[in-house]
């Protein structure tokens, strides 16, 4: 147990994508003293967990030991308004949500940045934020203007080349949309079909916590770094923040004084630790009891992910990986919905070469298919009968009905693609799949669900009545391709099953001084409190046009860059 310090520079709460940045970033300084508090276990330097090393990420998000407990949260409300309610993975554990995820290392779209500035977010055009790109990364596949060569994140592709049987008849098939194939889906922002970026060397995951705490950084005698401390509090007096109180791991709380606190605790539990220190919309504060320090209305407001569906095919086993090729996502595909209200590259595709770790999982091939420019918007709040519980969130996928049509048109645009002679031509084996508590149940690593899933697979490899049995049991009966021929099913479908894809954002968006729903200035400074930052998911505007672990990293090196006490 590292030995705690009673007064530091600056507490980092969180060591997830953002914090890990910061930590390094500002211990950079040997006069600033640093504390990073990180509620989860620590991953050193060649003792990081053979499971978050894989490149098959399933098996973490589907366990319990590295996710936050308790975590759920509703998509949306069906036709008679009932709320539907899943859990929603975020990671606990050094490297953060970064450390679990699909790897995936998406920068965006030009446009998304010019439009964050456009909002109030002063500075963080494209020309301002790609030296920041450029800085967090090393690209082991291209270099030039659009490049970075010696960051502390290698990201890289699977070039075609070298794609297995189902990336090339993958490809092979959504070659039908005419959109072209393209190799660099961080330096050309056209629609197209790209293999994908991730944050990967040796095919082994780079973390946050790998790239930016390395041996050197952890090192520096002017920064300590603390797991499985979780932060209860933060500290005020008046309307300046001055530490917070930790709990350490045998369970004792400890109040550490800090000249500035950077709050990186995500964009689901940044937001929560300002509510119940009384920062955040006034009315809901009272309701729960809290004392305001300061009324921001937009603290846990606009609350963004990508409205999504994952659905499922039954692969020939020519296309199956074989189990030592552990990355399963080769491709992706940017387009445009042409739907009204929709605009260019709104929609995103994904196309992975194994359902899951077990055997059922090996004979099926995983799309995700979300909408990249959503309009909906939940928000998160407290529970007024339990303050210091889980929050109560509410991603509102589908509250704004030009995502819900523009989620049903891919479905469409899907079925057309998969359903071919290159993947499979059998439209009722591509199927609806859901990460529901059952087949999350069925995810869990464990002897008895590699038994279990091998009967299943061995009769899903049987005769195809069988077969099709077998699909109308796990799908409840519904066909894609007959759900589409019926618009109002469709509909029904895709509001029965929409998630997000773990993009939660925006909950203290940035925006200018006097825009009264924003929370940060665009320097992460937390407006009208002294002494506070955040510098997470939570600030960003709007989700960029892409997954959101590299556009935090990027969020995190730009306020570092522009970081001072006060
Ligand atoms: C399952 C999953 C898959 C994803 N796939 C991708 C992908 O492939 N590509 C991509 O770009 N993005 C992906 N994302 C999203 C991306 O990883 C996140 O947007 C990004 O990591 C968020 O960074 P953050 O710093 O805001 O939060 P996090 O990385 O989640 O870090 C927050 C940290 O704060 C800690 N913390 C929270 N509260 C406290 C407290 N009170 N005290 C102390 N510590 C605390 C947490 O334990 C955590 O370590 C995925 C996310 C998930 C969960």
């Amino acid at each position: 147990m590292a030995e705690l310090p009673s007064e530091v520079d600056v507490l980092v709460i969180g060591g997830g994508s953002a914090g890990c940045v910061m930590a390094n970033r500002l211990s950079a300084d040997p006069g600033r003293r640093v504390l990073l508090a990180e509620a989860g276990v620590d991953t050193p330097p060649g003792r990081v967990p053979p499971e978050i090393l894989d490149s098959y990420p399933m098996p973490l998000f589907h366990g319990e030991r590295y996710v936050w407990p308790g975590l759920d949260a509703v998509a949306t409300t069906d036709a008679a308004g009932r709320p539907r309610r899943r859990a929603y993975e975020q990671g606990r554990v050094m490297g953060g949500s970064s450390s679990i995820n699909v790897q995936s290392a998406n920068r965006g779209l030009p446009r998304d940045y010019d439009a964050w500035a456009a909002l109030g977010a002063t500075g963080w055009g494209w020309d301002n934020v790609l030296p920041f790109f450029r800085k967090l990364e090393t690209d082991l596949d291209f270099g030039g203007p659009l490049h970075g060569r010696d960051g502390p994140l290698p990201i890289r592709r699977i070039l075609e080349a070298d794609w297995p049987p189902f990336a090339q008849a993958a490809a092979r098939a959504f070659d039908a949309s005419g959109l072209p194939r393209r190799a660099d889906q961080n330096g050309d922002f056209a629609d197209g079909l790209f293999p994908t970026a991730f944050s990967n060397r040796d095919d082994a995951r780079v973390s946050a916590a790998a790239a930016y705490l390395d041996a050197a950084t952890r090192a520096r005698p002017n920064l300590v770094i603390s797991a499985e401390t979780e932060v209860r509090a933060l500290s005020t007096e008046g309307r300046r923040v001055t530490g917070a109180v930790l709990r350490r791991p045998d369970g004792s709380d400890r109040a550490v004084r800090a000249r500035h606190v950077v709050l990186c605790a995500g964009a689901l539990h940044s937001p929560t630790l300002l509510l119940r220190a009384g920062i955040g919309p006034a009315a809901h504060l009272r309701d729960c009891g809290i004392a305001v320090v300061a009324d921001r209305p937009g603290v846990g407001a606009n609350l963004r992910d990508h409205p999504a569906l994952t659905i499922a095919q039954y692969l020939p086993r020519a296309l199956r990986l074989s189990d030592d090729y552990r990355r399963a996502s080769f491709l992706a595909l940017r387009y445009s919905s042409g739907r009204p209200g929709g605009s260019a590259s709104d929609m995103y595709l994904t196309a992975a070469a194994r359902g899951g770790w077990h055997a059922l999982g090996r004979s099926l091939g995983l799309y995700f298919l979300w909408v990249n420019q959503p309009h909906s918007v939940g928000r998160l709040r407290l529970r007024p009968s339990d303050p210091v519980g889980s929050p109560d969130i509410d991603l509102g996928l589908l509250s704004d009905p030009r995502d819900l049509d523009r989620l049903a048109s891919g479905v469409r645009m899907l079925v057309g693609l998969a359903v071919s002679p290159h993947l499979n031509p059998n439209p009722r084996e591509l199927f609806p799949a859901s990460f529901s508590p059952a087949i999350k149940r069925l995810s869990a690593v464990s002897p008895r669900n590699a038994r279990l899933t091998a009967v299943l697979a061995r009769l899903l490899d049987g005769p195809p009545p069988l077969r099709r049995l077998m699909l109308r049991t796990l799908t409840g009966g519904a066909e894609l391709a007959s759900l589409c021929r019926a618009g109002d099913d469709l509909d029904d479908y895709v509001r029965g099953n929409v998630f997000g894809v773990w993009h939660a954002s925006g909950t203290c968006r940035m925006g200018r001084v006097h825009d009264l729903e924003a929370v940060v200035d665009p320097g992460g400074r937390v407006i009208g409190l002294e002494g506070l930052t955040v510098a997470d998911a939570s600030i960003m505007p709007r989700l960029p046009s892409a997954n959101t672990n590299i556009p935090v990293i990027m969020g995190a090196e730009k306020i570092a860059a522009g970081f001072g006490l006060g």
